[in-house]
C-alpha cells in the first residue's frame, strides 16, 4: 500500500468523523431542553416537609359560592350523550353488594320503587301539601324486609311541620298505606322521628310543636349533645397544602407530552405516541382528538423552538379543553329567604359523604349555617359517619331509622332547614350503582320529592376519578336521572389519570367544579383549569 492510498484512507475518515459530529450538533440544537424549568420545590404541609414534583395544584382563588335563585341552573352545553343502557333490570340488589369500602351493616333488599305520577308534579307549590306525597311512595313498597320501619318514617314529615295541614299527612293517596302510617305516629316519634342536631343554639322557639321531634329520639339524643367545635382553617391559601397531590397524573400527561413535544419535528408516529398518553391518561377519545387536531394546527403555524414555548402551547390547549368558561361556582348560597338545598349522588364508595363534610366544613368556614341530611339510610354507619362530620365542623344534622325511605329523610332535611333558616341544605344519598334500576329511581324520588318543598339548586356527583371509564357510565345514567349540575372529581390524589377531567366533561356537558385530593378534612378544592393545568404540566 502506497502513501497515497494511506493518505486518502486517513482523509476520508476524517471526513466522515466531521460529518458525525456536525449531524449530533444539529440534532442537540432541534431538541428543547426540558429539566432546567421544572425545579422540584420544597412545601410544607403542616410541620411535615413535603417534596413537590407536580409543579404544584393550587387555585387562585377560594371556593365560589353562588345562589341557585330557585331556579334551574343555566345548563351547560348539550353533550352528544349516547342511549344509556341499564344492564340489570329485575332484581333489586342491596345497596354494597359491590361497594369499594366494607359494608358494616345487613343490607336492606329494594324493591321496586313507585313514583309519583307526572301530574303529581305541579304540587310543587304547595309543600305543605306535598308532604303526604312524601309517604305516599314509600308506602308503595311495603313488601320488603322491614316495611314497618318505613311507615313511621314517612309519616314523620308531618310531625316536622306542624304548622301545615296534619290532615293531609294523613291523607295519603298512597296505593298501598300501612296500618301503621294511618296512626299518629307523632305520638312517637321515637321510633320515626329523624334525630335533629343542632349546634347552633338558633331553634326557633315559635315552632315549639317542632321541638318534640327533636329532641325525643333516641339517637337524637346522641346527636344533640353539644357538639366539640373544630377549628375549622381559614379557605384561602390552604389549597397550597395540596400541592405535589397530582404527582401521578403529571408524570402520565404532563411529562410524557413535554418529552415528545420537544423531540423537535414530530413525525406520525410521535402523534401517535401523543394520542396514547392522552387516552391512557383517560381523556377519552373526543378530547384527544381535539387536543391532538389543536397541537397539530398551532404547530404548523408556529413551532416550538424551547421549553418554555411547548410548555406554554400545551398548556394553553389543555385549559382551552377544559372550558374555563364554564360557570363552576356551588350553588349553595340561600335565595329569596330559603335555603340552598345542594344533593349528593353517586355510586359507592366515591367518597359522597367524606365530601359533604369537607364541603360543610368549607361553608361554615365561610360563615354559612349548614344542616346535613343523611339520607342514606341504609347503613346506620353512613348517619354516624356524617353526624361526625357535623359535630367536627359546627353543622346539624337530620337523619332518620336505618332503612328509612330516604326521600322522607331528606324532605325532612329540607323542612327542618327551611324552619330553621339555615343557608344550605346538604344532602348526602346513599351509594347506588347506576345500573340498579330500583336505587336510581328511588334517587330520583327523592329528589322529586324534595323539589316539593324546595327547588334543588345544585346536584352534586361524586365520581371516584381511579375508576377510568367506569365512572363515565355512571355519570351518564346519574346525569339522565337526576339532572347533575356539577361533578366532584375525587381521589385524584391516588391515580395518574387526572385526564378524566377533561373526559368527564366532555361527556356530560356539566363542570367538574370541586376535587377531591386526599381524605383530609381540608383536602377538598375547588376546580380550576388553569390551576389544574399547572399542575400537570
Ligand atoms: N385518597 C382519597 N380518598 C378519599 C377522597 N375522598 C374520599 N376518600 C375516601 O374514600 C372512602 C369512601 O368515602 P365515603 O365518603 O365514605 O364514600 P361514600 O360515597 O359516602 O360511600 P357510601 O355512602 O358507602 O357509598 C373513605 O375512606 C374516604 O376517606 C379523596 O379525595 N382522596
Amino acid at each position: 500500500m502506497n502513501t497515497e492510498v494511506i493518505i486518502g484512507i486517513v482523509v476520508a475518515v476524517v471526513v466522515i468523523l466531521a460529518l458525525l459530529a456536525l449531524g449530533i450538533v444539529l440534532r442537540r440544537r432541534r431538541q428543547i431542553s426540558l429539566k432546567d424549568t421544572t425545579p422540584d420545590v420544597q412545601v410544607t404541609d403542616g410541620s411535615t416537609p413535603q417534596v413537590d414534583r407536580s409543579g404544584g395544584y393550587q387555585a387562585g382563588s377560594g371556593f365560589t359560592f353562588s345562589q341557585g335563585g330557585g331556579t334551574t341552573v343555566a345548563p351547560p352545553p348539550e353533550p352528544v350523550r349516547p342511549p344509556v343502557e341499564r344492564t340489570e333490570t329485575d332484581g333489586q340488589p342491596a345497596v354494597g353488594d359491590d361497594a369499594s369500602v366494607p359494608r358494616d351493616s345487613a343490607q336492606r333488599p329494594v324493591t321496586e320503587v313507585a313514583l309519583p305520577e307526572i301530574d303529581d308534579e305541579p304540587e310543587t307549590a304547595a309543600p305543605e301539601t306535598a308532604a303526604p306525597e312524601t309517604a305516599a311512595p314509600e308506602a308503595a313498597a311495603p313488601e320488603t324486609a322491614a316495611p314497618e320501619t318505613t311507615a313511621p318514617e314517612t309519616a314523620e314529615p308531618e310531625a316536622a311541620a306542624p304548622e301545615a295541614a296534619p290532615a293531609e299527612v294523613e291523607d295519603t293517596d298512597s296505593p298501598v298505606v300501612e296500618p301503621e302510617t294511618t296512626q299518629p305516629e307523632t305520638t312517637q316519634p321515637e321510633t320515626t322521628t329523624p334525630a335533629v342536631a343542632q349546634p347552633e343554639a338558633s331553634t326557633p322557639a315559635e315552632t315549639p310543636a317542632a321541638e318534640p321531634e327533636i329532641a325525643a329520639p333516641v339517637d337524637a339524643a346522641d346527636a344533640a349533645v353539644t357538639p366539640p367545635r373544630e377549628e375549622i382553617a381559614p379557605t384561602a391559601g390552604r389549597l397550597g397544602r395540596l400541592r405535589g397531590r397530582l404527582s401521578r397524573s403529571q408524570g402520565a400527561i404532563g411529562k410524557s407530552m413535554l418529552g415528545l413535544l420537544g423531540a423537535g419535528d414530530l413525525d406520525e408516529d410521535s402523534w401517535e405516541e401523543i394520542e396514547d398518553t392522552l387516552v391512557m391518561a383517560d381523556l377519552g377519545t373526543a378530547a384527544t382528538s381535539a387536543v391532538v387536531e389543536r397541537l397539530r394546527t398551532e404547530l404548523a403555524t408556529t413551532p416550538v423552538r424551547n421549553a418554555d414555548e411547548a410548555r406554554a402551547l400545551l398548556k394553553r390547549v389543555l385549559v382551552d379543553q377544559l372550558h374555563p368558561e364554564m360557570d363552576r361556582s356551588v350553588r349553595a348560597l340561600p335565595h329569596a329567604g330559603a335555603p340552598a338545598v345542594v344533593l349528593v349522588v353517586g355510586v359507592n364508595g366515591t367518597g359522597k359523604t367524606t365530601t359533604t363534610g369537607k364541603l360543610a366544613r368549607v361553608l361554615v368556614a365561610d360563615g354559612r349555617r349548614v344542616l346535613l341530611g343523611a339520607a342514606d339510610t341504609f347503613r346506620a354507619a353512613a348517619a354516624d359517619q356524617l353526624q361526625t362530620w357535623g359535630e367536627r365542623v359546627g353543622a346539624g344534622i337530620v337523619r332518620g331509622k336505618e332503612q328509612a325511605d330516604p326521600a322522607s329523610v331528606a324532605f325532612d332535611a329540607v323542612a327542618k332547614g327551611i324552619e330553621d333558616g339555615v343557608d344550605v341544605v346538604m344532602i348526602d344519598t346513599a351509594g347506588r350503582l347506576h345500573t340498579k334500576t330500583g336505587l336510581m329511581d328511588e334517587l330520583g324520588k327523592v329528589k322529586r320529592v324534595v323539589e316539593k318543598k324546595a327547588p334543588v339548586d345544585e346536584v352534586l356527583l361524586v365520581l371516584d376519578s381511579t375508576v377510568g371509564q367506569n365512572g363515565l357510565t355512571q355519570a351518564r345514567v346519574f346525569a339522565e336521572v337526576v339532572d347533575i349540575t356539577g361533578v366532584v372529581l375525587t381521589k385524584l390524589d391516588g391515580t395518574a389519570k387526572g385526564g378524566i377531567v377533561f373526559h368527564v366533561q366532555e361527556e356530560l356537558g356539566v363542570p367538574v367544579k370541586l376535587v377531591g385530593l386526599g381524605e383530609g378534612a381540608d383536602d377538598l378544592a375547588p376546580f380550576e383549569p388553569e390551576a389544574f393545568v399547572d399542575a400537570l404540566l
